[in-house]
């Protein structure tokens, strides 16, 4: 394991809960975990303990085996991306990724920044300062500065996030290319759940400072643990069931589980679980059209129901439908476990 986080527990604020409770993962050698969960769930304070910037209240952080949770940062052999890249506005872009590089003599702290300027494609840019670089440009400056000492491992803070759409996803692909191609370990923190999904090898989702699930981005995906992960990763419909073994009675009729269980329980059934067909007792109340998926919002029996469709299937809000599901329904919780009602953004 090269960085294991036990435990981790951080308050600021002693009239509140804490930010940070009890949060437990580990990372294999070049693994790409995810921290993943909405504003304010305390994805970066936790990423804070990790690298040193704050002391926790409880629990350890451990680097190769080695408790590293009472030495400063610059001690602890892990790099760090700040969100706003953090580089200083007066060094040029050589002299940025040769400060982490203290301690080594002047010969060398140049050759070192050159090379990793070269794996990050910025050489020709080395003598510039960082304000006559894009966003793009300057992401990968921070990240050259991060790696420059050889981290084991290194914490990212919503790297991606001031980049614009199209940059985004390339800009993913090199940098998790890059990280993989030298066995760095990554933490990624981030709200953004397709992100997440597709740059991490595993994905803690965190909720109001706990991990709900740790598992692989098709785990979370496919067997949420609780209806908020279910709801977190993606768009889902809750409902109730009465679980029989393998089946259960839902109000969609007596459904295959995924996993075998007993009494009351909270399904998570998928959009794209679902299928219309024409005539039934379903009422359309709206589509919504996105190029390359089509979702209707359907009732039946007074419960709503999101539908994804291929572009060829052309109901109309009025139109009666009947609902097929063709895969398996997630056992999420038993039956008080509830989520927001799901909603199309735009009808
Ligand atoms: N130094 C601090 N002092 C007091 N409260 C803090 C401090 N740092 C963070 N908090 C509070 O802790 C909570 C979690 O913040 P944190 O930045 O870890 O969340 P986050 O999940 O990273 O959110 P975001 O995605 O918005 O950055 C927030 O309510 C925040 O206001």
């Amino acid at each position: 394991m090269s960085l294991r986080v036990e435990g981790l527990s951080k308050r600021f604020n002693p009239n509140l809960p804490p930010v940070v409770q009890a949060v437990s993962f580990g990372l294999e050698p070049g693994e790409v975990f995810a921290l993943l969960g909405p504003s304010g769930c305390g994805k970066t304070t936790t990423l804070r303990l990790i690298a040193g910037f704050e002391p926790p209240d409880a629990g350890a952080v451990l680097l190769e085996g080695q408790p590293i949770t009472h030495l400063p940062p610059e001690r602890r052999k892990i790099g760090f991306v700040f969100q706003d890249y953090a580089l200083f506005p007066h060094l040029s872009v050589q002299q940025n990724v040769a400060f982490g590089l203290r301690g080594m003599d002047p010969k060398q702290r140049r050759a070192r920044a050159l090379e990793v300027l070269q794996m990050v494609g910025m050489t020709v840019f080395k003598d510039r300062h960082p304000g006559e670089l894009s966003g793009g440009q300057q992401q990968r400056v921070a990240l050259a500065r991060a790696i420059a000492p050889g981290p084991k491992v290194v914490l990212l803070d919503e790297p991606f996030a001031s980049l614009d759409a199209g940059l985004r996803q390339a800009t993913r692909d090199e940098v998790r290319a890059l990280l993989k191609e030298n066995h760095i370990g990554v933490v990624l923190v981030t709200h953004d759940q397709e992100e997440a999904l597709s740059f991490a090898d595993r994905i803690g989702v965190m909720r109001s400072g706990k991990l709900e699930q740790i598992g692989t981005p098709e785990e979370v995906y496919e067997r949420p643990a609780t209806p908020f992960v279910a709801q977190f990763l993606g768009r889902t419909n809750l409902l109730p069931g009465e679980a029989l073994g393998r089946e259960a009675n839902t109000p969609l009729g007596r459904l295959p589980l995924a996993e075998p269980a007993t009494g009351a329980v909270m399904l998570s059934l998928r959009p794209e679980h679902l299928r219309l067909e024409a005539g039934g007792e379903g009422l359309v109340l709206a589509r919504e059209f996105k190029g390359h998926d089509l979702t209707y919002r359907v009732r039946l029996e007074n419960r709503e129901y999101l539908v994804y469709a291929t572009s060829g299937c052309s109901f109309r809000p009025g139109d009666r439908v009947q609902m097929r599901v063709i895969a398996p329904a997630v056992v999420v919780g038993g039956p008080s476990a509830e989520g927001p009602v799901p909603q199309l953004s735009q009808v």
